[in-house]
């Protein structure tokens, strides 16, 4: 507050903390789930927090908010019924709005609070709920898959915050099971899959949990300045059905029309940083063996 800078540490990156300095606090309450912080920073912009760590900042939401949306949907030909578990700050659904050929967009957050703050503080996110195509669920992801059709959706989008929390349930594979059952023959899946740098114990056991679930298992990544080691990765599976080509975008972002023009400009994806993104250094390759 006034200057001092707030420090986040957490047993996810031990050793190290990540500071900002905060101009001013603007929102600070405790949900059912987790405690939630908004400070305007001082150098990259509005900040939202959720038990002590940071979730997003105006200045890079961009490079996660695309990448994780654009790395899938770009990967299959013409996406239809896409589903985002978590990501009720709402930018994933402002990216996956681009997107001509989605009909529809179910996001399924436990935490009513994420969504009521972002509406309030992030205007430049929560615009993804005004999308006519977007079915919000409160509640827990695992309860609504169980509920929802088999083989319904093209993409599942898992944009959550660290298992350190409720987000704890998303990494373990009783719920990679039901995202399998949720996609349809060649769908895909695109996690949220922490830091090449910090996690690859972490990364190693998503990845073999996937080889286990679903037919193909890649890993991206992209450049995140304010989370942990200034990256952040993505797992992306495909399911039995017509073989996906992760690497190469069938359905590049430049031809989608809409999607340049679109209100909002992309800031950060592009075909070039698609393909880049699932370039791995060699330590990743050696210690994710299966990469
Ligand atoms: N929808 C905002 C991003 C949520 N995901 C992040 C990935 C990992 C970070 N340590 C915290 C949040």
């Amino acid at each position: 507050r006034g200057g001092k800078a707030v420090y986040f540490n957490n047993p996810m990156w031990p050793g190290e903390a990540h500071s900002l300095k905060v101009e001013k606090v603007l929102f600070k309450d405790k949900s059912d789930f987790q405690e939630v912080l908004v400070f305007e920073s001082a150098t990259y912009g509005k900040v939202l927090v959720l038990d002590g760590i940071v979730q997003l900042t105006e200045k890079d939401e961009c490079a996660y908010q695309e990448m994780i949306a654009h790395l899938p949907l770009c990967s299959i030909s013409s996406p239809k019924n896409v589903l985002v578990v978590g990501g009720g700050d709402g930018g994933v659904l402002r990216e996956i709005s681009r997107h001509s050929s989605v009909e529809v967009i179910d996001i399924c957050e436990i935490d009513k609070m994420v969504i009521d703050v972002s509406k309030k503080f992030f205007p430049e996110l929560a615009v993804g709920f005004e999308d006519p195509r977007v079915q919000l669920h409160i509640g827990d992801a695992a309860e609504f898959l169980r509920k929802s059709p088999e083989g319904k959706y093209d993409a599942i989008i898992v944009d959550s915050s660290d298992p350190v929390g409720p987000a704890l349930a998303l990494v373990e594979k009783p719920f990679f099971e039901t995202l399998a059952r949720a996609l349809k023959p060649g769908g895909i899946l695109c996690n949220m899959a922490e830091s090449m740098w910090l996690h690859t114990h972490l990364i190693e056991d998503m990845i073999s949990i996937c080889r286990q679930t679903f037919k193909s298992v890649h890993y991206a990544w992209s450049s995140v300045p304010t989370y942990p080691s200034g990256v952040i990765g993505f797992v992306l599976c495909s399911t039995d059905g017509p073989a996906v080509d992760f690497k190469n975008p069938i359905n590049p972002i430049e031809k989608l029309d809409g999607a340049m023009t679109h209100k909002r400009e992309l800031k950060f994806y592009n075909s070039d940083m698609h393909r880049a993104a699932f370039a791995l250094p060699t330590f990743l390759r050696r210690e994710v063996a299966s990469l």
